[in-house]
């Protein structure tokens, strides 16, 4: 699904959070948002989901404007895992990826064997299936991460916007996560602090005090440059030896090296 953003914008108490967001994300396209602490990357997020009132601009989905979609055809075409999301205690883990069927349920369509199935492939997807009947209050971050992202699956969108979200997960279920992403046929959007891990993408768009400020294929938009205006950092691109691919390695700007 291509999603659009014209002119987006949204303040609050008179103050711009975020200002002017033009952007174009087409159908299949995985697209990192980067930017500074502060910089307008989940307000974005929520302005694109819809989900922030008196927003300026609008957004697009293939074309319609989302102002005019009804809820649940949104919610049937986007979902949105939220950086502090949190869910119901009394639920168990396999209870929280089924309310990501509820755009999808109806008195005429009710929960059946084929949701049943898909949010067995949630779980699996996200390597939880052994976790399904745990209480929600007894999981680690991690795991709720891991849970909350199900959940998005298991809502069958066709974009997907994710907010940060291997900061709570171990190695090995970060790099499984960017895998399973990367594999999806859906239109993601996913905000980001590792900027290795947005090497990955197809294109990044870096976001500086509410603006989108650059945006391209990762190695045009990720210069040594700008990373030093942006983040304030000293950046060099090295070549791993083994697959030839580019990692950047950070050290602060005082030291010099
Ligand atoms: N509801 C709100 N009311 C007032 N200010 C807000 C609101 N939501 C966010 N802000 C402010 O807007 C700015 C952008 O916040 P946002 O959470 O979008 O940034 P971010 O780039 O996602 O940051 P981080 O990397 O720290 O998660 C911040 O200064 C934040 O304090």
């Amino acid at each position: 699904m291509r999603i659009e953003t014209f002119s987006l914008g949204w303040s609050s108490r008179g103050r711009r959070i975020v200002e002017d967001v033009e952007l174009r994300i087409r159908p299949g396209e995985t697209f990192g948002l980067i930017g500074p602490n502060g910089s307008g990357k989940s307000t974005l997020l929520r302005l694109m989901a819809g989900l922030l009132p008196r927003a300026q601009g609008r957004v697009e989905l293939d074309g319609r404007p989302l102002a005019t979609l009804p809820r649940g055809e949104i919610a049937r075409r986007i979902a949105l895992v939220a950086q502090a999301a949190d869910t119901a205690e009394r639920l168990n883990a396999r209870e929280a990826v089924e309310l990501g069927r509820t755009p999808w349920l109806s008195p005429f369509a009710p929960f059946s064997a084929m949701d049943e199935a898909i949010v067995s492939d949630a779980l699996e997807a996200v390597d939880m299936t052994h976790m399904a009947e745990r209480s929600w209050s007894t999981l680690s971050g991690g795991e709720r991460q891991r849970i909350h992202i199900a959940r998005a699956l298991a809502q069958r969108p066709r974009l997907l916007m994710l907010d940060e979200p291997t900061n709570h997960l171990d190695i090995q279920h970060q790099l499984a996560l960017l895998r399973l992403i990367a594999g999806l046929d859906v239109t993601v959007v996913i905000a980001l602090h590792d900027l290795n891990q947005a090497m990955r993408c197809d294109r990044i768009g870096i976001m500086d005090g509410g603006r989108l400020i650059s945006c391209g294929p990762p190695a045009e938009v990720l210069t040594p440059e700008r990373l030093s205006a942006i983040f304030r950092v000293g950046a060099r691109a090295l070549t791993d030896p083994v697959d030839g691919t580019q990692q950047l390695r950070f050290h602060c700007l005082e030291d010099h090296l």
